[in-house]
């Protein structure tokens, strides 16, 4: 079973040709030094032959690549030791509107239903210089080479699993050249290479409903939600709602500890109200949209700005490391909670009041987060909704205890150790 799909993007030779000039500029100032992250959650996964939805009056493109599927729990693993982790490899289709962009998560581009069809997975010895070829309806229009790519399956692995373990059904796909094909209703797109079970899906102006997901809830989190954080980062607030993805593997719990890597300046805590949704939602209308919710919870985003690159900003590195998002498992139903948005939030540093804010202040509020995201995406029972953060942010360093509390939520409790207390730990 297929827990958390990982994808690398500006990983093929070709993309960061096209996007040289435009990357030594704003917003991004210099070419990735790190491999760009995203993540394709699970209302986009698709197997072979589903028939996969077209979102009206957009221009969908296909993404032939390579995905490597993996086998066992892989912690900061080197290249070198990455291929004994590898159960396999499976073809996908990395869909997508137009890259116009990657300087903040692309989700409306990358994340509608059906966006990521995975096929089935083989065992190969070598990929490095493998052929992915893509047909639409039986005319080859496209054929690149992993050969091409940057970085190889075992340095993603390694790069990815340094800051996020992996697990087991864990999924990284590869990338995709800069040229995609562009694809309509009614065509049947096939992507092949040797070796491989073939890939076919085919694409409809309407899909089949969304059958109940397998895979873990997708945490959707929401950046420069609240103005006075925003304008203390020198941003304005978004014009639409910046939602990134953090992945399973940065969740911890109430009471747990968050590991502050040794070799940075700033990490800093972020309180956050999280909404738990109850019920399939897609296109939900604003009036409705609470009707959709399991319940209310708390998290801690916590984001270590060293690590920010302007690319998917924030990056996978900076906001879905291991530990660093603890979530109170417990929730509180909307009727114990009558108005979230009215709620006092606070956030404590060894007992110092170092946050403290109110949901009235979110720039969109949550019936609209709601009806922004099911928009173009299935939101599950489950999924959540992590909704910003206000301003108060301060650095938090090894035996801090950090408190998150919320008016009618409740508190969330942790302590940040330094990596060599946390590797100490696990002996
Ligand atoms: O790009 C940045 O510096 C801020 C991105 C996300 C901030 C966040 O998690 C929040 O506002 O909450
Ligand atoms: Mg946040």
């Amino acid at each position: 079973m297929k827990r958390t799909v990982f994808a690398a993007a500006l990983n093929h030779q070709s993309q960061i040709e096209a996007w040289a000039a435009a990357f030594q500029q704003p917003p991004y100032q210099h070419p990735p030094q790190h491999p760009v992250w995203f993540i394709k959650p699970r209302n986009t996964w698709r197997s072979h032959r589903d028939t996969v939805g077209l979102p009206a009056g957009e221009q969908v493109y296909s993404g032939a690549t390579l995905a490597v599927v993996i086998g066992e729990t892989a912690r900061k693993v080197s290249a070198e030791k990455a291929r004994e982790v590898i159960a396999g490899y499976a073809l996908a289709n990395e869909l997508s509107l137009a890259e116009e962009s990657f300087y903040r998560p692309a989700i409306k581009a990358k994340c509608h239903d059906g966006f990521c069809p995975i096929g089935e997975i083989a065992v190969l010895p070598d990929v490095s210089a493998l052929q992915i070829i893509t047909e639409v309806n039986g005319e080859v229009r496209d054929c690149w080479n992993t050969a091409d790519l940057r970085r190889g399956a075992t340095e993603l692995i390694a790069s990815l699993s340094e800051f996020s373990t992996l697990q087991p059904g864990d999924v990284i796909l590869l990338g995709t050249p800069q040229q995609r094909v562009a694809i309509h209703a009614g065509d049947v797109v096939t992507i092949k290479a040797a070796g491989l079970p073939e890939l076919s899906n085919p694409f409809s102006d309407s899909a089949p409903p969304m059958e109940q997901l397998s895979g873990q809830p997708t945490l959707f989190a929401l950046g420069l939600n609240y103005a006075d954080h925003a304008s203390e980062l020198d941003f304005k607030a978004p014009e639409e709602p910046l939602v990134f993805i953090k992945a399973a593997n940065t969740l911890t719990g109430d009471h747990s500890v968050s590991v502050r890597p040794d070799d940075v300046e700033y990490m800093h805590y972020e309180g956050e109200l999280v909404v738990v949704m109850g019920k399939t939602a897609r296109r939900v209308s604003r009036d409705n949209a609470l009707d959709y919710v399991a319940g209310y919870t708390l998290c801690n985003d916590y984001a270590v700005r060293d690590y920010l690159e302007n690319y998917y900003r924030p990056n996978l590195r900076v906001k879905s490391r291991d530990t660093l998002t603890p979530l109170r498992e417990a929730i509180v139903r909307p009727s114990a909670l009558p108005d979230p948005h009215n709620l006092a939030l606070k956030t404590f540093v060894n007992g110092e009041l170092r946050q403290s804010g109110n949901t009235r202040d979110m720039v969109f509020d949550i019936p609209f987060l709601i009806a922004w995201l099911s928009e173009f995406l299935t939101l599950q029972p489950g999924d959540m909704i992590a909704t910003g953060t206000p301003k108060g942010l301060a650095d938090v360093r090894p035996g801090d205890e950090v408190v998150v509390e919320i008016e009618g939520v409740g508190r969330l409790t942790n302590r940040i150790v330094s990596e060599q207390q946390f590797e100490d730990s696990l002996k």
